[in-house]
């Protein structure tokens, strides 16, 4: 695998899957929308009493609707399993940073992201483990766009320069090495042509009991 992306890189958006709760995604849409106004509110410059008895309101009509966790856990593991609920992206899942992911024809797996103030670590900087958290996922994600799986094992990551917040910010992430059960993956984090962040990770196929299946394990990551 080539550690720079060559002249065939061509990102192609992965296909969406189905929708099996339309309500579903547009709640987290909503709360995505909810999640980046609060983070950006300043404090006592605006009225927010009210706001705040209505979002009361709409936990205590929700809570109440909220199966047990383990009939959520089951549903993550149908159909789409945990893409669609996954904390990078994952449509159903409100802390998910707004990641989207395009397989490129070198193999590789990019995104192009500008994360808000809701992920800020150092002033105006993206929070290192916010980092962490994407590139760790999107080299799964990588690993499964190159035909490979596991679980991370181990990685490691240099924040090379900060990461701004509300920049555009190019992610990218490929095999770089394979040996039996092993995957090596590197992954970087550019703002323009500045390099922020780069990692290696190691992945080892591994298999996970599936919720609601004792009898069934699965080594589906989140590229299926
Ligand atoms: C199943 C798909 C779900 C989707 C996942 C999405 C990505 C994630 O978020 S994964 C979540 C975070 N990761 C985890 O929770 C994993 C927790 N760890 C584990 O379950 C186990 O340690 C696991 C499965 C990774 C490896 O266990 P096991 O299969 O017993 O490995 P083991 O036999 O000890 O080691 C195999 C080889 O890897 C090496 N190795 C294992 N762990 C490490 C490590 N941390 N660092 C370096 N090398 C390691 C061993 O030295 C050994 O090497 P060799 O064959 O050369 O002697």
């Amino acid at each position: 695998m080539r550690e720079r992306l060559g002249d065939t890189f061509d990102p192609i958006a992965v296909p969406d899957l189905p929708t099996p709760d339309p309500d579903l995604d547009r709640s987290v849409a909503e709360l995505r929308r909810l999640r980046e106004a609060i983070a950006g509110l300043a404090h006592s410059e605006v009225e927010l009493g009210d706001i705040a008895d209505r979002l009361a309101e709409a936990a205590d009509l929700l809570e109440p609707r909220v199966p047990e966790p383990a009939r959520r856990l089951e549903a993550m593991w149908t159909g789409a399993g945990s893409r669609r609920a996954n904390p990078v992206g994952g449509p159903e899942n409100p802390i998910a940073p707004p990641v989207r992911f395009f397989g490129c024809d070198d193999g590789s797996v990019t995104a192009e992201v500008t994360l808000g103030l809701a992920y800020q670590g150092p002033p105006g900087c993206v929070h290192g483990g916010i980092s962490a958290l994407i590139i760790d996922h999107m080299m799964g994600f990588a690993n499964h766009w190159g035909g490979r799986y596991g679980m991370t094992a181990h990685y490691e990551i240099d924040y090379r320069s900060p990461t701004p917040l509300l920049r555009p910010l190019t992610f990218r992430s490929w095999v770089d090495e394979v040996d039996g059960r092993k995957t090596w993956t590197k992954a970087t984090i550019h703002a323009g042509d500045r390099l922020c962040v780069e990692a290696r990770g190691l992945f080892l196929e591994a298999s996970v009991a599936v919720p609601g299946h004792p009898d069934r394990r699965s080594t589906v990551g989140d590229g299926a």
